[in-house]
């Protein structure tokens, strides 16, 4: 069958089974990827295609028409066998209703999963790097669960090669769709789904769309006007271009939602227990307790430095900040200068450890495939957002230099000339910086000692500043 056969026919199977696809078709772009364009003008907030939900293929479906029992088995991976079952053994279930749509899916990915040894090469240092493995032997785990299934169920094998759960696994990765963004009433486990036509559109950044459920139809209403022959974009969320790559195979050049991740190792530290779940609960709702995200945003107000205050903390700083945990209303802010300028330090040796492997040396293949452009281009952008983000931390240090002078230089002997000193020259910048010392009522000399008291309290030893980093 030639290439716009299969899409006219998957276009006139939509249309037999109610669907309303009259004001797009389906059109291949230069790299063989297909998209939905705009076969005649259409307005901001008009319906611009429409999909009945019998055509939605989920867990249930899934589990219902596999050829073996999956009872057991993960919802994923009895959603992949069953998709492999249909792209696979279709020559025995031409009676299929969802042959069009299986036809039309790609032949090839290229995720991670489908990388060559040279290409894979090529994310060396980056934080994808680590990553790609870890998602690899993740989806190897779920094949090992489906080759243990079709053991006990006694079901052949041979229809379920890696290579073809892979394909698979590739199928949900790059076009499934939580069932809950499709259905707002559906108060379920999370669970994925796949969505003839609506997989089919290409992903834009900021794009607005609305899509509903509405008397058992799927409908996909772009928030802009689009004329005939513009291509009609969908919104995968605000995805990173580390996302993009290894979920779905391609980058976007100055991706708006880019991010560096950085990898945090606190499993030596002797308060990991408490600091996990301080990590976990509300406060940080965090999933993953080793990786954590600096967005585009300014550094003051980043996620990344409260999680970085409770990381350097000490145990006179977890006990004294119990309370800001357990209260969600409290902001997780300044705790201590000790705690400020190990905070700050630890970021910096993160920003720096993370420059060197951003800047590793790659060898860049003569044959620039689709995957080496991508990955070059998440390299370069990783490069241009951490040079972003250093410039911006050195602004930033410039404001706790003042605080490590006074840190490092410990209580002077001569505390007289150190109260002048604070009073004329340290105090006024440490009360813009730092408002919270203004508050503090009382005389010069008072403030010093609450100065020195902190210092004191918060005093952290050697073996404690070694555990970050290790
Ligand atoms: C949900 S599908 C979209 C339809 C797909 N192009 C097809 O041929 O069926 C997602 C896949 O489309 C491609 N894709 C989507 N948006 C893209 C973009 N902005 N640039 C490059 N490829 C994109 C990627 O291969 C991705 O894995």
């Amino acid at each position: 069958m030639e290439i716009a056969e299969k899409e006219e026919s998957f276009l006139e199977w939509l249309r037999t089974k109610g669907a309303k696809v009259d004001l797009i078709e389906i059109k291949k772009d230069p790299n063989g990827e297909n998209g939905v364009y705009a076969k005649k003008k259409i307005s901001p907030n008009e319906v611009t295609f429409s999909v009945p939900q019998e055509l939605v293929i989920d867990s249930e479906i899934s589990r219902a028409l596999l050829p073996f029992d999956s009872m057991g088995l993960p919802d994923i991976v009895a959603q992949i066998a069953y998709i492999v079952h249909l792209k696979f053994d279709s020559d025995k279930i031409t009676n299929t209703k969802w042959l069009p749509y299986i036809r039309i899916l790609p032949e090839k990915f290229s995720t991670i999963g489908f990388f060559t040894e040279a290409e894979l090469k090529l994310l060396k240092g980056t934080p994808i790097e680590q990553s790609a493995i870890e998602k690899i032997s993740l989806v190897k785990n779920m094949y090992n669960q489906l080759v243990e299934k079709l053991k006990q169920t006694g079901y052949s094998e041979k229809e379920y090669t890696w290579d073809k759960f892979l394909w698979g696994y590739s199928v949900y990765a790059s076009r499934s769709f939580t069932k809950r963004l499709l259905d707002l009433k559906f108060d379920g486990p999370v669970s994925e789904v796949l969505v003839p036509l609506f997989d089919m559109v290409n992903h834009k950044p900021k794009t607005k769309v609305t899509w509903e459920n509405s008397n058992n139809n799927l409908n996909f209403t772009p928030g802009t006007e689009y004329n005939v022959g513009e291509e009609i974009f969908n919104n995968y969320g605000p995805k990173s271009n580390e996302e993009l790559l290894m979920g779905y195979g391609f980058c976007i050049e100055n991706n708006p939602f880019d991010y560096l991740r950085v990898k945090l190792n606190y499993e030596k530290d002797p308060l990991v227990a408490e600091k996990k779940m301080w990590f976990l609960n509300e406060k940080f709702g965090l999933n993953k307790l080793d990786l954590f995200i600096t967005k585009l945003e300014s550094f003051s107000n980043d996620l990344i430095f409260k999680i970085l205050r409770v990381m350097v903390m000490n145990n006179n700083e977890t006990f004294l900040c119990h309370s800001a945990f357990t209260d969600l209303d409290k902001d997780l802010g300044f705790i201590s200068y000790r705690n400020e300028l190990l905070m700050i330090n630890t970021f910096e040796k993160l920003l720096y450890n993370l420059k060197n492997k951003i800047e590793a040396h790659v060898d860049i293949p003569d044959h620039k495939t689709y995957n080496v452009v991508n990955v070059l281009v998440y390299r370069e952008d990783s490069y241009k957002f951490f040079v972003l983000q250093n410039l911006e931390f050195n602004s930033l240090l410039e404001k706790y230099n003042i605080c490590e002078k006074l840190y490092s230089g410990g209580v002077p002997e001569d505390t007289k000339d150190f109260v002048e000193d604070l009073s004329t020259q340290v105090f006024p910048i440490l009360a813009k910086e730092f408002p919270e010392i203004s508050r503090i009522n009382g005389d010069t000399e008072q403030r010093l000692l609450w100065v020195v008291g902190i210092f004191d309290t918060f005093y952290i030893s050697d073996e404690e500043e070694g555990i970050l980093l290790a």
